[in-house]
């Protein structure tokens, strides 16, 4: 049977770890970063059309694009390319995941849609080919695909799966405004003008893959690390006080997630996180407060 619409669920990810290489001569710099992907999800419904067309609604719809730069319109060009076939298809986002908040939801839309596009088109692409299209539109597309928790190498395209027993609780303070992740990394360059960057910053990471494994929050919590943080901070540095009050509301502890500005909070249990997250709200630091819990599979599609 032919589908008429494919419904993907994708998740958001947290970095656990980021540590941050040198800059490399191609723009991009080498990493050593742990994702988790989290209960926030972007759904990305794709179904045949007589031209490409892209509609986004929920939260920041109005800060995406609606033409073919948007990454979940660009996976599905790269998709008909590859099949020989016009990009024909809707695609319509439900967005929840914080846009321009380094949670990855534009990733997210593009491991969606990749995912949609070639279930409507029952193309049966392999998933290693899937992942290096994934890679082709950004550094943290093929963990969208992935999800669940995964340590990420080279420009954070390349995956390993990592063991984490248990959930993990957290409080995500979502900011007024975004940060554009191009500008933080070269924040970052620029704070470390006057020092070398050296290999350390990218060693694996193995006192956190192993507190992963033993399910703790409590072991993990202090172990949680993000280089991109100063350099957010210093962009925002509103977002200092958002960390402090979630510490001060009872997180185990709190790092800006990815380039910023969302604060990501790891909690000790379920009703910990309901506790931070209504201190949080209540604090006003933030413009919303979410709950999510991790690890969750990467994109799929929904039987509706
Ligand atoms: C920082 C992270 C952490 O997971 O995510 P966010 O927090 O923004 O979601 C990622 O590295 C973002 O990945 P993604 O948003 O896919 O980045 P890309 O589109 O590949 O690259 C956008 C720009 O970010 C910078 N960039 C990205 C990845 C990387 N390893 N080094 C970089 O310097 C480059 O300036 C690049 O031109
Ligand atoms: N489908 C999409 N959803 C969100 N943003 C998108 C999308 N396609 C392109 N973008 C652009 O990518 C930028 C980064 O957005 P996003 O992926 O949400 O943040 P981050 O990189 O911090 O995780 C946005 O400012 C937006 O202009």
């Amino acid at each position: 049977m032919v589908s008429d619409a494919v419904t993907v669920r994708v998740p958001a990810k947290v970095n656990l770890y980021l540590g941050v290489g040198p800059l490399r001569e191609d723009g991009y710099h080498d990493l050593m970063t742990v994702f988790q992907a989290l209960s926030l999800y972007d759904d990305v419904r794709v179904s045949p059309s007589t031209e490409l067309r892209i509609t986004t609604e929920g939260e920041g719809a109005a800060e995406v694009p609606a033409d073919g730069t948007n990454l979940a319109a660009r996976a599905v060009t790269e998709v008909a390319r590859r099949a020989e076939r016009a990009p024909k298809v809707a695609i319509e986002v439900t967005k929840r995941i914080p846009v321009a908040g380094g949670m990855a939801g534009g990733s997210a839309d593009a491991a969606g849609a990749l995912v949609g596009v070639v279930d409507l088109w029952d193309l049966g692409i392999e998933r290693t080919e899937l992942s290096e299209i994934a890679a082709g539109l950004g550094s943290d597309v093929p963990f969208a695909l992935h999800g669940g928790t995964a340590l990420g190498t080279g420009r954070g395209e390349q995956l390993m799966p990592i063991l984490a027993r248990g959930e993990f609780h957290w409080v995500l303070a979502i900011s007024r405004s975004g940060l554009s992740t191009p500008a933080v990394y070269h924040e970052l360059d620029r704070l470390r003008e006057n020092r070398s960057v050296t290999d350390v910053e990218t060693e694996r990471p193995d006192a956190l893959m192993a507190a992963l494994t033993s399910g703790d929050p409590r072991v993990v919590a202090p172990l949680l690390r993000n280089d991109l943080q100063p350099a957010a901070l210093s962009l925002q540095p509103a977002l200092r006080r958002t960390l402090r009050a979630g510490i001060d509301a009872g997180a185990l502890n709190g790092i800006v997630s990815g380039s910023g500005p969302t604060c990501a909070f790891l909690c000790a249990d379920e009703t910990s996180a309901v506790n931070v997250a209504a201190e949080l709200s209540g604090a006003g630091v933030a413009r919303a407060v979410r709950t999510a819990k991790g690890p969750v599979p990467g994109a799929r599609v929904v039987v509706e």
